[in-house]
């Protein structure tokens, strides 16, 4: 059965922390400047809703880092347990939530500054470069290996950024283990690994994707880009996120298709053996279950610095990484206008290939069925 990997909603994760404890644990917001959304641990629990008939203590006569009134609002979030005790240790726990998520309190700080906005001759070897430049499919053709048809790989980022990348990850991680902080794992089936568009790389990685993922899924991904200059415009929002493989993390990952139209999926390294993808076939929803065809089958071996691209619908999974540490940089890009137009459609034949099938066989029918009409034609002719 292939599963759909998808995005985890905050709703959902906010729900399955509240199923542990009727206060939450989470505090959803920006509050590190780079909109993670986090939960702390039991002891800075606040509730969801505040208490309305509780009566708050005031705090003016107090000389505090914050405004007095801050307090005073903030009392009725309190959690149960605490509206009762008094005003010194209400202060004091209030005091350590602000301090917590106050910008100099433990807020990431990005180790590589470098790597949060878009710097293409530092990030990307120049054959991959020049392929954008002159933005023909002659251009990509010639960087580009097509193990299986729609799929797509190349060299694309130099060994010192993936080396500064791995280095700001371990950096997330640590800051993760360090504030006892829970973040956004990057979806439905990975359990480690981050999304880097909630730890500031939101701009970097959304250009990555409308300078040089869409120009390249304009030429092999033709339906699911849509030119800007008709009226639609596709490929327009993204998921950017690194995912984990290893000792004590994610071993392997089951077989899936992605939320993405298309999706970029860079090995950043480091050393590890095993931790292969296996393909096995585009597939629309109405046929994701369907066998594979020996032709549809591929085994690709990750290599550190090279980029494999393919569509979200072709059916995937990663075999295990049985050595070693495994990070991918992934970017999942999407597009609101083939989605709207899938739902009008039945016929997937330009992507799927079990409606790729039925339409040969469509077509085989109804030749034979012309064929046929002649020869009896001709016959009654030459009768
Ligand atoms: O582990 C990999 O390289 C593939 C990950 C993947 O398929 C995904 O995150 O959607
Ligand atoms: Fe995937």
């Amino acid at each position: 059965m292939v599963k759909k990997k998808s995005t985890k909603k905050s709703s959902e994760y906010l729900k399955s922390e509240e199923d542990q404890s009727p206060a939450i644990t989470a505090v959803n917001g920006n509050i590190n400047g780079n909109g993670v959304t986090l939960s702390s641990t039991p002891t800075f629990c606040l509730s969801l809703n505040p208490n309305k008939e509780h009566k708050p203590d005031n705090y003016d006569d107090l000389a505090l880092e914050y405004d007095p009134m801050l307090f005073t609002c903030l009392e009725r979030y309190l959690p149960p347990s605490l509206l009762s005790s008094s005003r010194d240790s209400k202060l004091h726990f209030m005091r350590d939530i602000l301090l917590k998520y106050s910008p100099e309190g433990e807020r990431i700080r990005p180790l590589h500054k470098e790597l949060y906005s878009m710097h293409a001759t530092n990030f990307f070897v120049p054959s991959f470069l020049k392929a954008i430049h002159d933005n023909t499919e002659e251009s990509f053709r010639s960087i580009m290996s097509e193990p299986a048809p729609g799929i797509f790989t190349f060299d694309i980022l130099q060994p010192q950024f993936c080396d500064l990348l791995l280095k700001e990850v371990e950096n997330i991680e640590k800051w993760v283990c360090d504030t006892k902080c829970k973040i956004m794992r990057p979806n439905t089936m990975n359990n480690y690994g981050a999304v880097l568009d909630d730890f500031g790389m939101e701009t970097m990685l959304h250009k990555l994707m409308e300078d040089f993922v869409r120009p390249i899924s304009k030429v092999f991904f033709p339906e699911v880009v849509f030119y800007p200059e008709v009226g639609g415009s596709s490929l327009i929002s993204h998921h950017g996120f690194v995912v984990q493989y290893g000792i004590h993390k994610d071993i392997d990952l089951g077989f899936h298709v992605d939320d993405a139209e298309v999706t970029l999926n860079v090995c950043l390294g480091q050393e590890f053996s095993g931790g292969e993808l296996f393909f096995r076939g585009v597939r629309c929803e109405k046929h994701v279950n369907t066998e594979t065809q020996a032709e549809e089958s591929l085994d690709y071996s990750h290599v550190p610095g090279r980029a494999i691209l393919h569509r979200g619908r072709h059916r995937h999974g990663a075999r295990a990484t049985t050595q070693g540490r495994r990070v991918n940089l992934i970017l999942w890009c999407r597009s609101a206008v083939f989605r709207e137009l899938k739902k009008y459609q039945t016929d997937f034949s330009s992507w799927c290939g079990v409606c790729q099938r039925e339409k040969k066989v469509r077509q085989q029918l109804s030749i034979s069925a012309v064929k046929e009409e002649l020869l009896k034609k001709e016959g009654e002719s030459t009768s």
